[in-house]
């Protein structure tokens, strides 16, 4: 039975008279893989958010495995503001910094290569491209070594060669031993590298398990056809 190493129940978030989440409960394993899937404005990112104590929550709690938990817990979110005026290599090492890590050069340099950004590291962070600054933000989301990483759709706008190198760098942080938690519109990726998935529709979780139990439990072929039937009520 593996480790749990987060574990929030009965989350419910309110904007003034809407409810956007409503009592999802969810944990996260040691050295897993899980996607969170669902329509825009699902409230996948809300989930996070309070998960990661940057929301507080209307109602329900979180709790880590250990009280220091913040210093275990890496965080791409949708957009990063990068600090103005300072590089790609600056902004990590000052984001390394709020981690209390000493980060030398040959580390940085590593990290930002293998985020695929080692032509880029002497470029002002804010004027990366699009791509680019997500690949930068996913790599201040690992500068401090982290046990669990939450990414909130870390392909979306990359291309489809950048795409894989995400893929294999999710890949290889569950190889050494780190469990992720990712968003995600894109189901064949889903299916390609979770092991776990949660699917979220109006605030509520409405299917849970793996890409293969819940295709058998719900007789369809891909997660697409599930996310299809699920959320629309399945195509005519
Ligand atoms: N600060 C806010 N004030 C008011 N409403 C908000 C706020 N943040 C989010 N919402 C609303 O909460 C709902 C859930 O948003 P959330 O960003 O969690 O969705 P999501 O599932 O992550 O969507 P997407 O896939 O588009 O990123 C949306 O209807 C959104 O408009």
């Amino acid at each position: 039975m593996s480790t749990t190493l987060l574990k929030a129940q009965g989350l419910v978030k309110h904007y003034g008279s809407r409810t956007v989440v409503k009592g999802i409960s969810m944990s996260v394993f040691e050295n897993e893989i899980l996607a969170i899937i669902g329509p825009n404005g699902a409230g996948k990112s809300t989930m996070i958010e309070m998960v990661l104590g940057l929301k507080k929550q209307d109602a329900g709690e979180v709790n880590y495995w250990n009280k220091e938990f913040r210093k275990s817990v890496g965080v791409q979110l949708q957009s990063t503001p990068f600090f103005p005026g300072l590089t790609a290599f600056e902004n990590l090492q000052l984001f390394a910094a709020f981690y209390k890590k000493k980060l030398s050069k040959q580390e940085g340099i590593e990290l930002l290569t293998l985020c695929g950004l080692g032509d880029v590291m002497k470029t002002e962070g804010s004027k990366l491209s699009g791509g680019q600054q997500k690949r930068l933000a996913i790599a201040v989301a690992l500068v401090h070594n982290p046990k669990v990483v939450f990414l909130d759709e870390p392909t979306a706008a990359l291309d489809p060669v950048s795409r894989r190198e995400i893929h294999q760098l999710v890949k290889n942080l569950h190889n050494r031993g780190a469990s992720v938690v990712f968003t995600s519109h894109d189901m064949e990726e889903v299916s390609k590298l979770s092991h776990r998935v949660m699917m979220i529709d109006q605030g509520t979780i409405i299917a849970e398990g793996s890409a293969i139990e819940l295709c058998e439990l719900h007789n369809v072929k891909t997660l697409e056809e599930l996310y299809i039937k699920l959320t629309i009520g399945g195509l005519e």
